[in-house]
Protein backbone atom coordinates (compact mmCIF):
# COMPACT_ATOMS: atom_id res chain seq x y z
CA UNK A 1 0.00 0.00 0.00
CA UNK A 2 1.25 3.75 -0.92
CA UNK A 3 2.17 5.88 2.20
CA UNK A 4 0.23 8.98 2.74
CA UNK A 5 2.00 11.93 0.71
CA UNK A 6 3.99 13.93 1.93
CA UNK A 7 2.48 17.07 0.83
CA UNK A 8 -1.52 17.02 0.23
CA UNK A 9 -3.42 20.68 -1.09
CA UNK A 10 -6.94 20.15 -1.48
CA UNK A 11 -9.64 22.03 -3.14
CA UNK A 12 -6.96 25.30 -2.46
CA UNK A 13 -8.38 28.87 -3.37
CA UNK A 14 -6.24 32.01 -2.98
CA UNK A 15 -7.54 35.66 -3.89
CA UNK A 16 -5.40 38.67 -3.80
CA UNK A 17 -5.45 42.09 -3.81
CA UNK A 18 -5.27 43.52 -7.12
CA UNK A 19 -6.11 46.76 -8.28
CA UNK A 20 -8.43 47.62 -4.85
CA UNK A 21 -10.32 43.99 -5.71
CA UNK A 22 -9.96 40.83 -3.84
CA UNK A 23 -9.32 38.60 -7.49
CA UNK A 24 -9.55 34.96 -6.94
CA UNK A 25 -5.89 33.89 -8.31
CA UNK A 26 -5.78 30.17 -7.07
CA UNK A 27 -8.96 28.68 -8.53
CA UNK A 28 -9.45 25.15 -6.32
CA UNK A 29 -5.74 23.29 -6.62
CA UNK A 30 -5.66 19.86 -5.61
CA UNK A 31 -2.16 18.07 -5.80
CA UNK A 32 0.22 15.94 -3.63
CA UNK A 33 3.63 15.70 -3.24
CA UNK A 34 4.48 11.74 -2.37
CA UNK A 35 7.43 10.74 0.00
CA UNK A 36 10.33 10.53 -1.98
CA UNK A 37 9.51 11.76 -5.21
CA UNK A 38 9.98 14.79 -7.04
CA UNK A 39 6.88 16.86 -7.95
CA UNK A 40 7.08 19.53 -11.30
CA UNK A 41 5.08 22.75 -11.58
CA UNK A 42 5.32 23.59 -15.06
CA UNK A 43 3.53 27.14 -16.24
CA UNK A 44 3.81 30.27 -18.13
CA UNK A 45 4.18 33.34 -16.46
CA UNK A 46 1.49 34.42 -14.17
CA UNK A 47 -0.14 30.85 -14.06
CA UNK A 48 -0.13 31.34 -10.23
CA UNK A 49 3.07 28.76 -9.29
CA UNK A 50 4.69 31.13 -6.69
CA UNK A 51 1.36 32.62 -5.01
CA UNK A 52 0.32 28.59 -4.48
CA UNK A 53 2.85 27.81 -2.63
CA UNK A 54 4.06 31.44 -0.85
CA UNK A 55 0.39 31.67 0.20
CA UNK A 56 0.23 28.12 2.58
CA UNK A 57 4.08 28.78 3.49
CA UNK A 58 2.94 32.06 4.99
CA UNK A 59 6.25 33.82 2.35
CA UNK A 60 3.50 36.50 1.03
CA UNK A 61 2.63 39.74 2.80
CA UNK A 62 -0.22 38.43 5.08
CA UNK A 63 -2.73 41.41 4.23
CA UNK A 64 -1.93 40.98 0.83
CA UNK A 65 -4.12 37.57 0.30
CA UNK A 66 -6.94 35.30 1.82
CA UNK A 67 -7.22 31.75 1.54
CA UNK A 68 -10.76 31.39 0.55
CA UNK A 69 -10.80 27.90 1.43
CA UNK A 70 -8.85 24.42 1.37
CA UNK A 71 -6.71 22.64 2.80
CA UNK A 72 -2.93 21.82 3.12
CA UNK A 73 -1.26 18.66 4.75
CA UNK A 74 2.70 18.26 5.30
CA UNK A 75 2.85 14.85 7.21
CA UNK A 76 -0.41 14.97 8.54
CA UNK A 77 0.02 18.97 10.05
CA UNK A 78 -2.14 21.38 8.71
CA UNK A 79 -0.32 24.22 7.10
CA UNK A 80 -2.90 26.95 7.30
CA UNK A 81 -3.48 26.64 11.21
CA UNK A 82 -0.09 26.87 11.87
CA UNK A 83 0.79 29.86 14.77
CA UNK A 84 3.70 32.17 13.38
CA UNK A 85 6.60 30.46 15.61
CA UNK A 86 6.01 26.69 14.69
CA UNK A 87 5.76 28.05 11.04
CA UNK A 88 9.37 29.57 11.55
CA UNK A 89 10.81 26.48 13.28
CA UNK A 90 8.73 24.30 10.19
CA UNK A 91 10.76 26.63 7.60
CA UNK A 92 14.15 26.01 6.69
CA UNK A 93 14.23 22.47 8.74
CA UNK A 94 11.42 20.39 7.64
CA UNK A 95 10.62 22.53 4.56
CA UNK A 96 13.93 23.92 2.71
CA UNK A 97 14.31 26.38 -0.46
CA UNK A 98 16.60 26.78 -3.55
CA UNK A 99 15.62 29.87 -4.58
CA UNK A 100 16.33 30.53 -8.76
CA UNK A 101 19.26 32.98 -7.44
CA UNK A 102 22.09 31.96 -5.20
CA UNK A 103 22.02 35.88 -3.87
CA UNK A 104 18.68 35.21 -2.80
CA UNK A 105 19.64 32.48 -0.24
CA UNK A 106 23.35 34.37 0.28
CA UNK A 107 24.43 37.56 2.44
CA UNK A 108 27.00 39.48 0.99
CA UNK A 109 28.44 40.52 3.84
CA UNK A 110 29.07 36.52 5.21
CA UNK A 111 31.35 33.81 4.93
CA UNK A 112 29.84 30.25 3.44
CA UNK A 113 30.87 29.03 6.83
CA UNK A 114 28.41 31.70 8.97
CA UNK A 115 25.51 30.82 6.75
CA UNK A 116 25.96 26.73 7.86
CA UNK A 117 25.90 28.19 11.39
CA UNK A 118 22.86 30.26 10.68
CA UNK A 119 21.30 27.43 9.45
CA UNK A 120 21.90 25.25 12.81
CA UNK A 121 21.48 28.77 15.17
CA UNK A 122 17.72 29.55 14.37
CA UNK A 123 16.66 26.13 14.49
CA UNK A 124 17.97 26.35 18.17
CA UNK A 125 20.52 22.89 16.94
CA UNK A 126 24.14 22.38 17.64
CA UNK A 127 26.72 22.99 14.36
CA UNK A 128 27.65 19.77 12.90
CA UNK A 129 30.57 20.57 10.95
CA UNK A 130 31.09 16.98 9.79
CA UNK A 131 27.14 16.87 8.41
CA UNK A 132 28.45 20.46 6.44
CA UNK A 133 31.64 18.72 5.15
CA UNK A 134 28.94 15.98 3.91
CA UNK A 135 26.57 17.59 1.92
CA UNK A 136 28.99 20.23 0.69
CA UNK A 137 30.74 17.19 -0.20
CA UNK A 138 27.61 15.47 -2.27
CA UNK A 139 27.24 19.13 -4.04
CA UNK A 140 30.55 18.39 -5.62
CA UNK A 141 32.63 21.57 -3.72
CA UNK A 142 36.24 20.65 -3.34
CA UNK A 143 38.56 22.45 -0.89
CA UNK A 144 35.80 22.35 1.46
CA UNK A 145 38.26 23.93 4.01
CA UNK A 146 38.70 27.17 1.29
CA UNK A 147 35.27 27.27 0.29
CA UNK A 148 33.66 27.59 3.97
CA UNK A 149 36.12 30.78 4.31
CA UNK A 150 34.99 32.91 0.75
CA UNK A 151 32.50 35.51 0.79
CA UNK A 152 29.43 35.08 -1.82
CA UNK A 153 31.21 37.20 -4.35
CA UNK A 154 34.14 35.02 -4.41
CA UNK A 155 31.82 31.99 -5.74
CA UNK A 156 30.77 31.45 -9.33
CA UNK A 157 27.03 31.10 -10.20
CA UNK A 158 27.27 27.30 -10.47
CA UNK A 159 29.45 26.95 -7.12
CA UNK A 160 26.72 29.46 -5.20
CA UNK A 161 23.81 27.14 -6.33
CA UNK A 162 25.81 24.68 -5.39
CA UNK A 163 25.71 26.29 -1.89
CA UNK A 164 22.49 27.33 -1.50
CA UNK A 165 21.56 23.64 -2.38
CA UNK A 166 24.16 22.17 0.51
CA UNK A 167 22.08 24.44 2.83
CA UNK A 168 19.17 23.49 2.12
CA UNK A 169 20.24 20.02 2.45
CA UNK A 170 22.30 20.19 5.98
CA UNK A 171 18.85 19.63 8.10
CA UNK A 172 17.56 16.97 5.95
CA UNK A 173 14.29 18.37 5.25
CA UNK A 174 11.69 15.95 4.73
CA UNK A 175 10.49 18.26 1.38
CA UNK A 176 12.73 20.83 -0.66
CA UNK A 177 10.75 23.41 -3.05
CA UNK A 178 13.31 24.67 -5.90
CA UNK A 179 12.15 27.53 -7.74
CA UNK A 180 13.68 28.04 -10.92
CA UNK A 181 17.02 26.44 -9.65
CA UNK A 182 18.49 26.66 -12.90
CA UNK A 183 16.87 29.72 -14.62
CA UNK A 184 20.46 31.71 -13.57
CA UNK A 185 22.73 29.76 -14.19
CA UNK A 186 24.88 28.91 -17.79
CA UNK A 187 23.30 26.45 -19.74
CA UNK A 188 26.25 24.04 -19.38
CA UNK A 189 25.90 23.76 -15.55
CA UNK A 190 22.06 23.38 -15.99
CA UNK A 191 22.37 19.64 -16.48
CA UNK A 192 24.66 19.65 -13.61
CA UNK A 193 22.48 20.96 -10.98
CA UNK A 194 19.39 18.90 -12.02
CA UNK A 195 21.98 16.06 -11.64
CA UNK A 196 22.63 16.81 -8.69
CA UNK A 197 19.04 17.23 -7.25
CA UNK A 198 18.36 14.02 -8.34
CA UNK A 199 21.41 12.96 -6.60
CA UNK A 200 19.89 14.06 -3.07
CA UNK A 201 16.53 13.10 -3.74
CA UNK A 202 17.53 9.37 -4.07
CA UNK A 203 20.52 9.60 -1.26
CA UNK A 204 18.38 11.31 1.39
CA UNK A 205 14.64 10.16 -0.07
CA UNK A 206 14.21 13.64 -0.20
CA UNK A 207 10.61 14.93 -1.72
CA UNK A 208 10.45 17.94 -3.70
CA UNK A 209 8.63 20.78 -5.69
CA UNK A 210 10.46 22.11 -8.54
CA UNK A 211 8.90 25.22 -10.11
CA UNK A 212 9.78 25.43 -13.55
CA UNK A 213 8.88 27.48 -16.98
CA UNK A 214 11.51 24.51 -18.55
CA UNK A 215 9.91 21.42 -20.28
CA UNK A 216 13.19 19.67 -20.30
CA UNK A 217 13.76 20.04 -16.50
CA UNK A 218 10.61 18.25 -15.81
CA UNK A 219 11.40 16.21 -18.26
CA UNK A 220 14.84 15.15 -16.95
CA UNK A 221 14.00 14.39 -13.16
CA UNK A 222 10.38 14.90 -12.25
CA UNK A 223 8.26 11.73 -10.91
CA UNK A 224 5.08 13.70 -11.59
CA UNK A 225 4.05 16.98 -13.44
CA UNK A 226 0.86 19.32 -12.63
CA UNK A 227 1.15 21.87 -15.67
CA UNK A 228 -0.88 25.43 -14.07
CA UNK A 229 -2.59 28.02 -15.71
CA UNK A 230 -4.89 30.96 -14.79
CA UNK A 231 -4.57 29.51 -11.47
CA UNK A 232 -5.73 25.58 -12.15
CA UNK A 233 -3.87 22.96 -12.74
CA UNK A 234 -4.98 21.48 -16.09
CA UNK A 235 -3.10 18.38 -15.55
CA UNK A 236 -1.58 16.59 -13.38
CA UNK A 237 0.22 13.15 -13.30
CA UNK A 238 2.74 10.91 -13.51
CA UNK A 239 5.68 12.76 -15.83
CA UNK A 240 6.01 9.86 -18.38
CA UNK A 241 2.10 9.30 -19.13
CA UNK A 242 1.53 13.16 -18.80
CA UNK A 243 3.96 13.78 -21.55
CA UNK A 244 4.29 10.91 -23.35
CA UNK A 245 0.66 10.94 -24.96
CA UNK A 246 -1.02 14.42 -24.43
CA UNK A 247 -4.73 14.93 -23.72
CA UNK A 248 -5.22 18.16 -22.28
CA UNK A 249 -5.04 20.99 -25.41
CA UNK A 250 -2.36 23.03 -23.63
CA UNK A 251 0.04 20.36 -22.90
CA UNK A 252 0.11 19.22 -26.16
CA UNK A 253 0.69 23.28 -27.14
CA UNK A 254 3.73 23.42 -24.43
CA UNK A 255 5.18 20.13 -26.03
CA UNK A 256 4.98 21.33 -29.53
CA UNK A 257 6.42 24.56 -28.94
CA UNK A 258 9.48 22.47 -26.72
CA UNK A 259 9.87 20.10 -29.87
CA UNK A 260 9.92 23.37 -31.97
CA UNK A 261 12.51 25.27 -29.67
CA UNK A 262 14.71 22.00 -29.91
CA UNK A 263 14.36 21.64 -33.80
CA UNK A 264 12.65 18.64 -33.68
CA UNK A 265 9.45 19.45 -35.32
CA UNK A 266 9.23 20.06 -38.73
CA UNK A 267 7.53 23.71 -38.56
CA UNK A 268 7.83 26.79 -36.20
CA UNK A 269 5.40 26.17 -33.47
CA UNK A 270 4.19 28.87 -30.37
CA UNK A 271 1.30 29.46 -28.53
CA UNK A 272 -0.80 32.12 -29.90
CA UNK A 273 -1.61 35.19 -27.56
CA UNK A 274 -0.94 35.45 -23.97
CA UNK A 275 -2.54 34.06 -20.50
CA UNK A 276 -5.23 35.90 -19.01
CA UNK A 277 -4.48 38.65 -16.17
CA UNK A 278 -6.51 37.33 -12.81
CA UNK A 279 -8.52 40.56 -13.47
CA UNK A 280 -9.85 39.37 -16.55
CA UNK A 281 -10.97 35.85 -15.44
CA UNK A 282 -14.23 34.72 -16.24
CA UNK A 283 -16.86 31.70 -14.95
CA UNK A 284 -15.12 29.65 -18.04
CA UNK A 285 -11.85 27.44 -19.28
CA UNK A 286 -8.76 30.34 -18.74
CA UNK A 287 -6.80 28.71 -21.56
CA UNK A 288 -10.19 29.08 -24.09
CA UNK A 289 -9.21 31.82 -25.71
CA UNK A 290 -5.85 30.60 -27.21
CA UNK A 291 -7.38 26.52 -27.81
CA UNK A 292 -7.86 25.23 -31.25
CA UNK A 293 -10.18 22.53 -29.86
CA UNK A 294 -12.48 25.31 -27.74
CA UNK A 295 -16.08 24.85 -28.40
CA UNK A 296 -19.03 27.22 -26.87
CA UNK A 297 -19.25 25.02 -23.47
CA UNK A 298 -15.18 26.29 -23.23
CA UNK A 299 -16.45 29.92 -22.45
CA UNK A 300 -19.06 28.92 -19.46
CA UNK A 301 -17.68 26.42 -17.03
CA UNK A 302 -13.96 25.34 -15.41
CA UNK A 303 -13.64 22.07 -16.40
CA UNK A 304 -14.11 19.35 -14.01
CA UNK A 305 -11.67 16.84 -12.96
CA UNK A 306 -11.28 13.56 -15.16
CA UNK A 307 -9.01 11.06 -13.81
CA UNK A 308 -6.05 10.69 -15.79
CA UNK A 309 -2.29 9.12 -16.19
CA UNK A 310 -2.62 8.40 -12.07
CA UNK A 311 -4.24 12.17 -11.51
CA UNK A 312 -6.52 14.30 -13.48
CA UNK A 313 -7.01 16.47 -16.70
CA UNK A 314 -9.12 19.52 -16.39
CA UNK A 315 -10.78 19.71 -19.97
CA UNK A 316 -14.28 19.48 -21.90
CA UNK A 317 -12.54 18.83 -25.36
CA UNK A 318 -9.55 17.02 -24.29
CA UNK A 319 -7.43 14.92 -27.18
CA UNK A 320 -8.60 11.21 -26.46
CA UNK A 321 -8.64 9.25 -29.55
CA UNK A 322 -5.09 8.06 -27.58
CA UNK A 323 -3.94 10.90 -27.15
CA UNK A 324 -1.06 13.38 -28.89
CA UNK A 325 2.38 11.27 -29.16
CA UNK A 326 4.88 13.23 -27.82
CA UNK A 327 7.49 10.93 -29.21
N1 LIG B 1 1.63 40.65 -4.71
C1 LIG B 1 0.82 40.60 -5.77
N2 LIG B 1 -0.11 41.56 -5.96
C2 LIG B 1 -0.95 41.51 -7.02
N3 LIG B 1 -0.94 40.55 -7.95
C3 LIG B 1 -0.04 39.57 -7.82
C4 LIG B 1 0.90 39.54 -6.74
N4 LIG B 1 1.68 38.46 -6.87
C5 LIG B 1 1.24 37.82 -7.99
N5 LIG B 1 0.23 38.49 -8.55
C6 LIG B 1 -0.52 38.10 -9.77
O1 LIG B 1 -1.01 36.78 -9.55
C7 LIG B 1 -0.91 36.00 -10.73
C8 LIG B 1 -0.09 34.76 -10.44
O2 LIG B 1 1.27 35.18 -10.19
P1 LIG B 1 2.44 34.19 -9.80
O3 LIG B 1 3.59 35.05 -9.35
O4 LIG B 1 1.95 33.17 -8.87
O5 LIG B 1 2.79 33.53 -11.20
P2 LIG B 1 3.99 32.53 -11.53
O6 LIG B 1 3.36 31.39 -12.26
O7 LIG B 1 4.74 32.21 -10.31
O8 LIG B 1 4.84 33.40 -12.53
P3 LIG B 1 6.44 33.47 -12.71
O9 LIG B 1 6.80 32.19 -13.38
O10 LIG B 1 6.63 34.65 -13.59
O11 LIG B 1 7.05 33.62 -11.35
C9 LIG B 1 -0.27 36.91 -11.78
O12 LIG B 1 -1.29 37.44 -12.59
C10 LIG B 1 0.40 37.98 -10.97
O13 LIG B 1 0.44 39.20 -11.68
Amino acid sequence: MKSKPILDIRDYHVSLWIQEMMTPVIRGVDLSVNRGEILGILGESGSGKSVLLKTFLGLMKASSYNITSGEVLFDGLSLLDLTLAERTALLGKEIAFIFQNPTQTLSPFKTVSWHFKEVFRIHGLDYKIEKVHEVLKDVGIQNITAVLNMYPYQLSGGMGQRIAIALAVVLNPKLIIADEPTSAIDASLKLKILELLSKINTKYNTSMILVTHDFDVIKRITHQTAVMYGGIVMSYGDTNDLFSKAVHPYTLGLIKCANALKGEAHEIYQLEGYPKSPLAFTAGCPFAERCAYKSSICETVIPKAESFAGGYYRCCNPILEGGFSAK
